[in-house]
């Protein structure tokens, strides 16, 4: 079950300055029809992230199993769209203590920080392990690199036997990695060309590390083609959860200049469910100009963090709340502890996690910081799977909010298009030289 909540948005809570008018989200009527329409249309071609949650996922299952009863680690080699959701999947639906007590321990080699992929492959054994390279180019530098160093270990410690341990998820046809896994007879999963990174947690890029992690993507699937459900028949923007979380962000963006979106959940579990929304957020809508920063915070760490700023710093901030009812966990407080702090006595942990949320929403509130909550009864695959795919929906219907394609990224390209480059990549030699025109090192602090 989700509840959005978005009350404190609204002008005759917070104000015409800052909150949103009624008037204003009945005003897109039309165009929400319109792009309802197209959108359902468009199911086929940059809409197929929404027929995922009605795939087969037998091989993906099956495969599972065997890693799981195989293997007693799992390391991801992958970066951006190809890891964010699997950790999200993976710290939200995981007991915490997972790679502690439990089997396959789960790792991941997204940055190419020697230290930090070093101390992985430190952690491992070999012939336990399987790595799952994940890249939808199939081309990306730090995947491609990492999984240079984790092959280099393998043949080494393995022999022949290197082939069993890797399990490649790209691309249908395009690609290094397709060429490679065809070359040498690897298994591989497929991710659809329609879909893009940051949209492909439901696919194998999610599901197969989800599964063998033993995380039920069936019921996980199901959330998503409920939210699919609600989101193809309901075009009435009060109650499409979505449109109306699209609109919101757009018109507090556009109409009242709240240029950064915080995501704040009151469960640590969800820190990573924010990740990967930064990242859809981010590069889907961050173009010609426009779109929102997404901004990460946890409650209640960062009420002793960044509130103060939210409160009284410019007023360019739109918040979301998530808060859990229901944690799998509590913790009581006994009647045992001194009088001078009696008011905590019988109260559990999750009694002041959710005050300190009530509070801090009010005091945002009063200074009229738009906010909005979206409340989870539990943690689990299925509410999971309907968070994705409202998060998805609202991106993808942004898209036309704003009058961009929310399913490019050019414009992470000319950083890669550098570094190639420099690492001396042929026909990139034109690059080398606008980079030195570039780089000019003028103003310097040497101490
Ligand atoms: O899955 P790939 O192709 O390795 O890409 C990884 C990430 O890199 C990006 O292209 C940006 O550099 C993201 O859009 C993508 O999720």
């Amino acid at each position: 079950m989700i509840k959005i909540d978005y009350t404190n948005v609204m002008a005759d809570i917070i104000g015409e300055r800052d909150g949103i008018l009624r008037e204003e989200l009945l005003s897109f009527r039309h165009f929400i029809t319109e792009t309802h329409a197209r959108i359902k249309k468009e199911k086929e071609n940059k809409f197929y992230f929404a027929k995922l949650p009605y795939q087969d996922t037998e091989d993906i299952k099956e495969y599972g199993k065997y890693v799981r009863e195989n293997f007693d680690y799992f390391v991801l080699v992958g970066i951006g769209g190809s890891s964010l959701g699997t950790q999200m999947l993976f710290e939200s639906l995981k007991w915490i203590n997972h790679n502690q007590f439990d089997f396959p321990k789960f790792y991941i080699l997204d940055n190419v920080d020697p230290e930090k992929v070093a101390s992985v492959l430190e952690l491992i054994e070999p012939e336990k392990t399987i790595f799952n390279v994940i890249s939808k180019s199939g081309s990306t530098v730090e995947t491609i690199a990492n999984f240079s160093i984790v092959l280099d270990l393998l043949k080494d410690k393995l022999g022949d036997k290197w082939k069993e341990h890797i399990v490649i998820t790209t691309d249908t046809e395009k690609g290094f990695l397709r060429k490679f896994a065809k070359e040498n007879d690897i298994k591989t999963f497929e991710i659809p060309s329609k879909v893009g990174g940051r949209f492909s947690v439901l696919t194998p890029v999610g599901l197969f590390p989800a599964s063998a992690l033993g995380i039920d993507i069936d019921e996980l699937l199901e959330g998503a083609r409920k939210m699919d459900l609600i989101c193809s028949v309901e075009e009435y923007v009060e109650h499409n959860p979505a449109y109306l979380l699209a609109m919101i962000h757009y018109l507090a963006n556009m109409r009242r200049g709240k240029n950064i979106a915080v995501m704040m959940p009151y469960s640590e579990r969800l820190s990573s469910f924010v990740d990967w929304w930064r990242q859809l957020w981010a590069e889907s809508l961050g173009k010609d100009g426009l779109g929102q920063t997404p901004v990460k915070a946890i409650g209640t760490i960062d009420q002793h963090s960044q509130i103060q700023l939210y409160r009284e710093g410019p007023k360019d901030k739109i918040i979301t709340f998530i808060y859990v009812e229901n944690p799998t966990r509590d913790l009581k407080i006994s009647d045992n502890i001194p009088e001078d702090i009696g008011y905590l006595k019988n109260h559990t942990l999750h009694e002041i996690l959710t005050k300190e949320l009530l509070g801090t929403r009010a005091a945002l509130t009063k200074s009229k910081v738009p906010n909005l909550t979206i409340t989870l009864d539990n943690i689990n695959p299925y509410n999971i799977g309907m968070l994705i795919y409202l998060y998805e929906m609202a991106t993808g219907f942004s898209g036309y909010l704003y009058k961009i394609n929310p399913f490019d990224q050019p414009a992470v390209e000319e950083g890669k298009r550098f570094m190639y480059a420099l690492m001396g990549r042929e026909g990139f030699e034109e690059k080398l030289e606008e980079f030195n025109e570039l780089n000019k090192d003028k103003y310097k602090l040497e101490i």
